[in-house]
């Protein structure tokens, strides 16, 4: 089959994401935070600048219980759920489906003020990783979203600023088989997530506002998304 153009850069970059993603916050270099904790939920942050810009990676690793890596990515990757659960969504189109694991999108997220809105065009690859260490265990899957750029849609042509981001959304399904033999419930599953990202804000904003947002934004939307998982595959087979 002929390669897209973007494979290259998607292979890429997915192969370094998920390796990031992999390393403990201790692995990770120095400086990071813990700034946000809710029950099995913790989320690092590094405050970093680049040209007097807040582009502070994230880092959040939570564990949640009666859900599979697969269908955490399904709803994350899956546009058709999105608004439900992106709540700083305003729009989003789909520019472009390249595969049915690799799509393009344009979204435009609510304005925050005094900042101006924003917009983003992002590639987005959905993927099996192999569990290179325990044959049998569950495998991990991953969601790679890393901005692109679109002929039709330029950078700051319209009223929004064009932000840049990296985000990794890395899941591995944990099962504990019940003594007894029976068969295996959602009692018996849990997902370990780990959501990196980096979000360079594109025009200045206020370091202040920025960094406000985001500790009020990425605690709200990683509780908001788990919980809309959990509450859409409740009553589903399981999907691992
Ligand atoms: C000036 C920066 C504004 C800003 C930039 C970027 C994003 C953002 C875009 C995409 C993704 S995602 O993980 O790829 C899920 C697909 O939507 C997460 C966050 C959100 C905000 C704003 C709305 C705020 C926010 C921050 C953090 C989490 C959610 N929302």
């Amino acid at each position: 089959a002929v390669q897209h153009p973007l494979w290259p850069e998607v292979d890429r970059v997915v192969k370094q994401q998920v390796t990031m993603a992999k390393m403990g916050i201790g692995e990770c270099g120095t400086g990071w935070q813990l700034f946000a904790e809710d029950g099995e939920m913790k989320m690092y942050r590094r405050e970093e600048e680049v040209d007097g810009m807040v582009v502070d990676p994230l880092k959040a690793v939570h564990v949640v219980k009666g859900i599979t890596g697969h269908e955490v990515c399904n709803y994350f990757f899956n546009p058709k759920y999105r608004y439900d659960w992106e709540t700083t969504l305003e729009h989003m189109t789909v520019l472009e489906t390249i595969s049915d694991d690799t799509m393009v999108f344009l979204q435009t997220h609510k304005r925050i003020w005094p900042a101006s809105q924003r917009d983003v065009v992002f590639w987005s690859h959905m993927r099996k990783l192999p569990n290179g260490q325990d044959r049998d265990g569950p495998d991990m899957w991953t969601v790679v979203n890393n901005s692109t750029e679109s002929s039709e849609h330029p950078a700051n042509a319209g009223k929004c600023v064009r932000i840049y981001l990296t985000v990794c959304l890395l899941c591995q399904t944990r099962v504990h088989p019940p003594k007894d033999g029976t068969p295996i419930s959602r009692d018996n599953v849990s997902c370990k997530i780990t959501y990196c990202s980096v979000v360079n804000p594109g025009g200045w904003a206020p370091a202040s506002v920025l960094r406000a947002v985001y500790k009020r934004e990425y605690p709200k939307f990683l509780k908001r998304f788990t919980a809309y998982v959990v509450n859409q595959t409740k009553n589903q087979p399981i999907l691992f």
